[in-house]
């Protein structure tokens, strides 16, 4: 049984590498507009549970359902075409080029490369930059090289170009890894600002960060679920703190 009515069902999922079960009948729920915190301490399989997301993994066992399409045959450009972006941990724009001709290149639509830098942006385009950099308050960079700016205006550069895509559904690993306070604090207006509009997995470490997103955060261990609700709630649980602090 399948709910049609979730965004992205992933149901008694496991993976196994070498014998080593990484991701142990992991189960996760997201309802179309929703953000979700996913914590847990190194190795809990927080990335293996996104790789499956995005078809770079294929579960041994279990349903991975996003808007009632099965993802388990699809492959990693399907996936991306069906609305789901994915930011890995460190930036990876095009550091030579400004910040508006990235902004450019991570449009969805019919243009190649290059086209984007040798032709003129159409108003459609234009309007679309605009809103990315309002979005990501890189207006003032606009015509900055990428390879210029700090770790933080170049991970925001980079969650813009995800949103470029337009997808439904991002999922954002460690973005406020290495970021100051006040970035990381930003990072999160960032997130809540397009969770208005798009659904947002995101893995932190951070707890302030994850405060400041106040959603609902799941906590993986050794590839399962041991905790969902509230951070209040979680962060109180008995097993929670086990596993942070009792090792
Ligand atoms: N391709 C692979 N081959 C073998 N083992 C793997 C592979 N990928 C992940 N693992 C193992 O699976 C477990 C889960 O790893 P994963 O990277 O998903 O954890 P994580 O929660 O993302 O950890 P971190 O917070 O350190 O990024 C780890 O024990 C890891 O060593």
């Amino acid at each position: 049984m399948t709910d049609d009515s979730l965004l992205l069902d992933v149901r008694d999922v496991s993976v196994t590498f070498d014998g080593f079960r990484a991701i142990n009948n992991l189960s996760l729920a997201l309802k179309p507009g929703e953000m979700r915190a996913i914590v847990g301490p190194n190795g809990a399989g927080k990335t293996t549970m996104m790789d499956i997301i995005t078809g770079k993994t294929r579960p041994d066992t279990g349903i991975v359902r996003f808007k009632g399409r099965d993802l388990t045959k699809l492959d990693e450009p399907t996936i991306a075409r069906l609305g789901i972006g994915r930011k890995f941990q460190k930036p990876t724009v095009f550091e030579a080029l400004t910040v508006v001709e990235n902004l450019m290149l991570s449009l969805k639509g019919i243009r190649s490369p290059f086209s984007v830098l040798m032709a003129r942006p159409t108003a459609r385009e234009r309007e679309r930059i605009a809103h990315l950099l309002k979005l990501t308050r890189l207006e003032k960079h606009a015509d900055r090289q990428a390879g210029g700016m700090s770790h933080g205006q170049k991970q925001w550069l980079e969650i813009g170009m995800l949103m470029g895509q337009e997808p439904d559904l991002l999922l954002v690993d460690e973005p406020v890894a290495g970021m100051t306070d006040a970035e990381t604090m930003a990072t999160a207006d960032l997130l809540r600002e397009i969770n208005r509009t798009r659904s947002v997995v995101v893995v932190e470490h951070d707890m302030d960060f994850v405060r400041a997103l106040g959603v609902t955060v799941t906590v993986l261990h050794e590839g399962s679920v041991l905790a969902e609700g509230p951070l209040d709630e979680v962060s109180a649980d008995p097993r929670v703190i086990e596993v942070y602090l009792g090792r």
